[in-house]
């Protein structure tokens, strides 16, 4: 391992991560049944900025995103900027990498940070799964615009006449992939199916995540990191994740039956994550501004990578693709992390990528290297519980991944900590953190 493979500006500054927080995530049209994805944005940048006491005009830069965009607030970023009182020259755009949304703009403010541009900059993702830019049919689409060109009152009632019932129907957005049309749960099937992942091994891994984050919650471990947010304003407020399940037991997951193939799958509610609501944000520095402004630093970004592979096959195998590039950047190997956190998209898919891990065969033949990653050593995986237990609100992962790995770190007096995550499109990002 070497000082050199670590991400520096060009004074020799490491990328400082000084704070992170999230609000409580909620299961879809719980408790943020009304509350945008802007507002949990602003919530959890607000409180941020509030418990560190920063003066705003210290803010560069906010790099936000939101994977279900709201066509009315389409840069989220600025929204937030103008939203909490920040000063109105702060830069402020907005990031979609689906899943990895959060990661990536974490990466866009580090990279701010290398060229100079950002001394302080926040990163994070907002999404809500629960208010939805519930769309209309293409056909109706086509018509309202062809009836805003129509001249006559003939020309009006033609266009009418070829609307169908099931034209006027609303569209929700499809947590699918717009080239295959094949949904996230089917292609977690795929990977279930391909990677010989049987419906046991995928039900011990739910269970593992809700009884580890259940006992994380319990000893208080995410207390600072979880903000209490308003439920809806002056109607109540949440303090905890309302997934989690303290007593979740396995004969309760043999109950249920397969989602996206009924016959033959073994993908179910249990075993993969919950849609859910809420936002993340992470404050991050040039180690000197950090130093100067007086703030205890959380941690680094020693290293990061993106990997994209095809999407008709096994596509959410991100962590096994992007993990290795990452490790060779940080010029460390995967035995010398002391943490690893996966977003468990599915349980079929974070044991699946756990498996290619460990696989000569896949290094070889997917990878292009002559040995595998490593095997995973499941003491030191999601310890304190992953996804399928927290919930998945898209852009908001990324933050909330690297906030806990940064706390768990140095809960445990310090280390390196490699925070991974599939995403849509065959994308995959990872992050070698190092705790201050
Ligand atoms: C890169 C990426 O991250 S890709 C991933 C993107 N995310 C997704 O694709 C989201 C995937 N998830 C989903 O679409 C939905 O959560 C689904 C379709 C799987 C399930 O949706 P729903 O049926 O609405 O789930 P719901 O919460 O109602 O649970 C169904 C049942 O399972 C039960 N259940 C859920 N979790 C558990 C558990 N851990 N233990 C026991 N029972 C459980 C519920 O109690 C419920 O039982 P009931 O019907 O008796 O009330």
């Amino acid at each position: 391992m070497s000082e050199q493979n670590i991400l520096k500006t060009i004074n020799g500054d490491r990328i400082a991560i000084v704070s992170g927080l999230r609000t409580p995530f909620a299961k879809q049209a719980t408790a943020y049944h009304h509350v945008p994805a802007l507002d949990l944005g602003k919530t959890v940048v607000n409180e941020m900025l509030e418990r560190l006491n920063i003066d705003k005009k210290e803010i560069d830069q906010l790099v936000f995103g939101q994977v279900v965009q709201m066509p009315e607030a389409p840069n989220i970023a600025r929204e937030i900027v103008l939203g909490t009182g920040m000063p109105v020259s702060v830069d402020a755009y907005s990031v979609s990498r689906a899943c990895a949304t959060s990661f990536q703009a974490v990466a866009n403010v580090a990279e701010s940070i290398i060229a100079g541009h950002t001394a302080v900059g926040i990163a994070g993702g907002a999404d809500s799964s629960s208010v939805l830019p519930i769309g209309v049919s293409k056909k109706l689409a086509g018509s309202l615009v062809d009836l805003n060109k129509a001249r006559t009152l003939g020309q009006r009632l033609k266009i009418f006449s070829q609307l169908r019932l099931k034209d006027l129907l609303p569209v929700p957005p499809a947590v699918a992939e717009y080239s295959t049309g094949l949904s996230m749960g089917d292609t977690a099937e795929q990977m279930a199916k391909t990677h010989g992942i049987s419906r046991e091994e995928q039900d011990a891994l739910a269970h593992r995540s809700h009884s580890l984050a259940a006992k994380a919650w319990d000893e208080g471990l995410l207390s600072q990191e979880v903000m209490t947010a308003h439920v809806e304003p002056y109607k109540g407020f949440i303090d905890k994740d309302n997934n989690i399940r303290a007593n979740s037991s396995l004969e309760g997951y043999a109950k249920l039956r397969p989602v996206f193939d009924r016959k033959h799958g073994s993908v179910t509610a249990a075993n993969a994550t919950p849609l859910t609501d809420g936002a993340a944000a992470v404050l991050m520095m040039s180690e000197s501004k950090a130093k100067a402004l007086g703030y205890e630093i959380l941690g680094y970004v020693r290293s990061y990578a993106f990997s994209a592979i095809g999407v008709h096959e096994d596509m959410l195998m991100g962590p096994a693709h992007s993990t290795p590039l990452a490790l060779d950047r940080a010029g460390i190997e995967l035995k010398d992390l002391d943490l690893i956190e996966m977003h468990e998209a599915f349980a079929a898919q974070a044991l699946a990528n756990v498996k290619m891990f460990a696989s000569d065969k896949f290094a070889k033949e997917k990878l292009g290297r002559n040995k595998a990653i490593g095997e995973i050593d499941m003491d030191k995986f999601n310890v304190n519980g992953g996804s399928l237990a927290y919930g998945h609100p898209f852009a908001a992962t990324g933050a909330r991944l690297i906030t806990q790995s940064l706390n768990e770190l140095k809960r445990r007096g310090g280390g390196l900590a490699l925070t991974t995550a599939c995403a849509a499109g065959g994308l995959g990002a990872a992050f070698v953190l190092e705790s201050a």
